[in-house]
């Protein structure tokens, strides 16, 4: 369970210190993250560099596909209480705590962190500061860098009282907004009594509601502790990959050593669903990232521990690729694909280091004709993939294929119950391939498709038996 059942929807905004906050960086942490601390009853600004992020910010609108968060800018900006502006002095002279929450991309040789637009946004805030105040990273960044940050802090600061603190974010996208105003802990690494004061004032609505823990350390503890939570989700999510590896070579099924697993409290069902590996904006950079800075430690088990998981990860691809081959009686030359999802994962617009349109890629490469749809992120994959076929409906992306390809895991594709039935009547064969593990294959069986998932034997339609109860 993720929190009490008795639990108010919504935190209380009474008797508590309201704030003025900046939120420097919006993108899809830092748009979030402004929203959601109005939401709590602090004004906010948000400052972005991007211009055309921040008009459609400032006009009220999300740049992207977020559930719930197009409705708390609406009603934010519309009350005055969440603006935005790209311009920094607006934020400096007029927050009392700042969020940084500015980008941490890989380096271009993929391994740590370029750490520019974090140090750039400390180094342009604290001359501009002339009162006491505190800086709160968000940004994932590797250990060390708040101290580095801090020292930033010390050589610029033209007043005594600037604060600096790590506090790391855990939302996942799809369900940002309940994750960042109700989540299962605020972490904060920070050195001084003034600082631990000024962060439980910021979340004192969300601490006041019940359910969330504060957790407060030093800031390398809390730089590792987040690097840490991400490297688990992947390890978790490769070792079930792996077995799924193991089941396609002998004939079990993955689900049920899931289900099995998943049973055990010591091990939890939650984020070991088996499929083509995790991808997204965070889980795959920040794992690299961690594995360059614990090699760089001269942490040798760690190392090794993580570099399995990265391989094992990458490794999901071929094994789709070799599924949807299989699936297509050995070759995708001009086979046409239905390919269902482009979004690393449902829920989400974003397209960042998504497997499913590597796998599109791939599958192109291969010779087929893939022809794509997603509820969110057409426009984001077309941008990422120009070389595939797009389509509005997913009904109009399988007509007439050869094979469907379920790319990313959908509620549309997934659990609509008509749509196997729908989508059978449209295609030339009814193969289904499941790259995400996410179907369950029934329905679509009933409806005349093979289904062929990863990690479980290839399952063919089922087909009425003819002959009477008892007849010969
Ligand atoms: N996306 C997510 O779900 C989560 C992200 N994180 C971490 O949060 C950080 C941000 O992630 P995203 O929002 O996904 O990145 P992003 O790249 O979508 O957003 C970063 C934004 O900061 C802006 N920016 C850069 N320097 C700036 C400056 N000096 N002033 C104003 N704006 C500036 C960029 O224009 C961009 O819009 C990363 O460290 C990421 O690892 C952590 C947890 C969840
Ligand atoms: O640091 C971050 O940015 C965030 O990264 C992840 O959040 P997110 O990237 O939104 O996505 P996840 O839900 O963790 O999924 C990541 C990838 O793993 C895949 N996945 C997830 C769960 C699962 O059981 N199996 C699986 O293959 C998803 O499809 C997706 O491609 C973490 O879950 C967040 O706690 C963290 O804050």
């Amino acid at each position: 369970m993720r929190r009490a059942a008795h639990r108010p929807r919504t935190p209380t905004r009474e008797k508590l210190d309201l704030m003025r906050v900046s939120v420097i960086g919006c993108g899809h942490l830092g748009t979030t993250h402004a929203a959601a601390m109005a939401e709590l009853g602090h004004e906010v600004i948000g400052i972005e560099l991007d211009q055309e992020k921040c008009l459609l910010l400032a006009a009220g609108q999300a740049p992207f596909f977020e559930p719930g968060l197009a409705e708390l800018l609406a009603r934010h900006t519309a009350s005055g209480r969440l603006r935005f502006s790209d311009q920094l002095t607006d934020a400096a002279g007029w927050a009392e705590l700042h969020f940084l929450a500015v980008g941490t991309p890989l380096d271009p040789d993929g391994q740590g962190y370029q750490t520019d637009q974090v140090v750039g946004a400390v180094r342009s805030l604290v001359p501009l500061l002339h009162e006491p105040c505190t800086i709160v990273g968000k940004s994932t960044v590797a250990v060390g860098t708040a101290e580095r940050l801090r020292e930033i802090v010390e050589q610029l600061a033209n007043v005594p009282g600037i604060e600096l603190v790590w506090n790391p974010e855990f939302l996942r996208e799809g369900r940002a907004v309940e994750d960042t105003l109700r989540p299962d802990r605020i972490l904060v690494g920070l050195g001084s009594p003034e600082a631990r004061k000024a962060v439980e004032a910021v979340y004192a609505p969300i601490l006041a509601a019940g359910g969330t823990e504060l957790i407060v350390t030093d800031p390398a503890t809390a730089e590792v502790a987040k690097s840490a939570a991400n490297a688990y989700l992947a390890a978790k999510i490769s070792f079930i990959n792996a077995m799924a590896e193991v089941c396609e070579l002998t004939g079990a099924d993955v689900t049920e050593v899931a289900r099995t697993l998943g049973i055990d409290q010591r091990i939890g069902p939650l984020g070991m669903r088996p499929g083509i590996g995790y991808g997204g904006g965070c889980l795959p950079k920040d794992l690299s990232a961690f594995t360059h800075r614990v090699r760089e430690l001269g942490a040798g088990g760690a190392t090794e521990l993580l570099a399995a998981v990265d391989t094992v990860n990458r490794g999901r691809l071929e094994a789709a690729v070799a599924l949807a081959e299989r699936a297509a009686g050995g070759s995708l030359e001009g086979a046409r694909i239905g390919f269902l999802g482009a979004s690393f994962k449902a829920g989400t617009s974003d397209v960042r280091d998504s497997p499913a349109l590597r796998l599109a890629d791939r599958l192109h490469l291969r010779g087929a004709v893939v022809v794509l749809h997603d509820p969110q992120a057409l426009a984001g994959a077309h941008r990422a993939l120009p070389v595939v076929q797009y389509r509005e409906t997913a009904l109009e992306a399988v007509a007439g294929a050869d094979l469907v390809v379920l790319g990313t895991d959908w509620p549309d594709y997934v659990t609509d119950p008509q749509f196997p039935a729908r989508a059978a009547g449209a295609v030339r064969l009814p193969i289904l391939v499941d790259v995400r593990t996410a179907v369950d294959p029934l329905p679509w069986l009933a409806a005349g498709w093979s289904v062929w998932q990863l990690g479980r034997p290839a399952q063919q339609p089922t087909v009425l038996d003819p002959t009477p109860p008892g007849g010969a």
